[in-house]
């Protein structure tokens, strides 16, 4: 039986997952590989306290695996675009296979790798990068495969569904939420990439470009994170039937492509708003099969670790035969922001006087707005001669919304910033 040898870079959260994962089911991992798989060479920084290495050949430098005989398949956990890429370079052009976990690398330079894998005969290959232990990008490209995608719609980062979830379920602050969320290895090594939406953006291409056959350039995704999302937002949006998600959108439309990462007011209802903590979800939905929600969890050591250990068993069973997963078609029409449609939220403070709530009215009807809902929240005392409003409207097209916007802003009633929130009811 012949064996097969991997080199691991990066030993923290996910890279000891992968070493566990080993260690416990490494005869199952034989008998559905037919091959004995071992890890056969490790870089890391430093040692571990999260698994015993002890009897793995162990190198400070990680270029040291990459120009390894020994090794079979690179896997790369050590995150980042710049030290990353060189060893995954390095590696392919060595003949070697690589599963990566990393969706920023795969946004930022996929194109390239991938081409480089090819071009090299080997595989290159990132389930973990995309809704952690979620098989989603098999779904979209091997169990969907007869479908035309038309919608990508999901919770795709997990440290920002935990802050949300632990600011919604228990009252925690976004601060204290984000520092457990590290805790538990859950959030990348700069956080603003969760918090701020970049780790979503980074999925959604991914996502994007493989649903809809189109290589999606970085930076092609419309952008914003829940690091403005107050308690008050949350507690209003409970009142009006709604929680407030973090969602990745990706959609089809007769003349390109919609791609937009955001907050949005969930329906209460939909199964979406009902998942918490770090797992992710993901809503398919193609021509022939209709809708497809995946759940599970979307960040995390041995989670994480799955995804990448099915990548090696899946290149282990095929050998060559395995192929780089790559949208092939050429690129896509991204739309901009401004065309989406939706509903909106909006809180801001208006002086408290009469014809104040009719001229804010006006500011939506006068570019035929309707609006769903609209409420006055109690002072913070009687004192106080500002009330805050909150206000939802039905669906508009968002650069008219924006006309609408400025027009609230010009009002003398209206004072400080608005806030606004998207709401999304159609999956
Ligand atoms: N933590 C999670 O839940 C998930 C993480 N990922 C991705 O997996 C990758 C790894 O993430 P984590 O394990 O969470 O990160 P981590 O920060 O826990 O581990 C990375 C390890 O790599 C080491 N490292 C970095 N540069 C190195 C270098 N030049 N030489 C040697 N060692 C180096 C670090 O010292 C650290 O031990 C990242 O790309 C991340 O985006 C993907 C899905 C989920
Ligand atoms: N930081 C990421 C980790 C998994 O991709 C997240 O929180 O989702
Ligand atoms: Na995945």
């Amino acid at each position: 039986m012949k064996v097969v040898k991997l080199g691991l870079c990066g030993l923290g959260t996910v890279g000891s997952g992968v070493v566990n994962i080993f260690e416990r089911n490494a005869d199952l991992i034989r008998r559905r590989t037919g091959k004995r798989v071992v890890i056969n060479h490790i870089g890391a920084r430093s040692d571990s306290t999260q698994c015993d290495v002890a009897n793995i050949k162990l190198s400070r430098d990680i270029f040291a695996v990459a120009n390894d005989d020994d090794v079979d398949i690179l896997i790369e956990l050590i995150g980042g675009t710049t030290v990353a890429k060189d060893l995954v370079e390095a590696a392919l052009k060595n003949g070697k296979h690589v599963v990566t976990a990393n969706k920023a690398l795969i946004a930022e330079h996929g194109d390239h790798l991938f081409k480089l894998a090819e071009e090299c005969e080997v595989v290159l290959r990132y389930e973990a990068a995309v809704a952690g232990g979620i098989p989603i990008i098999k779904t979209l490209t091997e169990g969907l495969s007869a479908n035309e995608i038309h919608s990508i719609v999901g919770i795709i980062n997990g440290t920002g569904n935990f802050i949300l979830s632990a600011m919604t379920n228990e009252g925690k602050t976004f601060e204290s939420a984000l520092a457990e969320a590290q805790r538990l290895g859950y959030a990348e090594a700069d956080p603003t990439f969760d918090v701020e939406g970049i780790d979503a953006a980074h999925k959604l291409q991914i996502l994007a470009s493989l649903g809809f056959d189109k290589p999606f350039e970085f930076g092609s995704v419309s952008t914003e994170g829940i690091s403005k999302i107050t308690p008050a937002d949350i507690e209003y949006a409970k009142e009006l039937g709604y929680r407030i998600k973090h969602l990745g959108i990706a959609r089809r439309r007769h003349h390109g492509f919609e791609l937009r990462v955001h907050p949005a007011l969930v329906p209460v209802k939909h199964s979406l708003a009902n998942v918490d903590d770090a797992l992710n979800a993901v809503f398919l939905y193609g021509d022939a099969v209709g809708g497809v929600l995946s759940v599970g969890a979307g960040a995390g050591s041995e989670p994480t670790a799955s995804a990448v250990i099915a990548d090696v068993v899946d290149i282990v069973k095929a050998g060559e035969a395995a192929r780089v997963i790559r949208p092939k078609q050429t690129k896509g029409k991204v739309l901009p922001l401004e065309d989406a449609e939706s509903s909106y939220y909006i809180r801001f403070k208006a002086i408290d006087k009469a014809g104040v709530m009719a001229a804010i009215t006006s500011a939506f009807s006068n570019h035929g707005i309707s609006l769903e809902a609209i409420s006055q929240k109690e002072k913070q005392s009687a004192e106080d001669d500002q009330v805050t409003v909150v206000l939802l409207t039905h669906g508009v097209r968002e650069w008219l919304f924006n006309q609408a916007l400025i027009d609230l802003k010009a009002l003398d009633g209206v004072v400080g910033d608005i806030a606004m929130i998207r709401v999304e009811t159609r999956f």
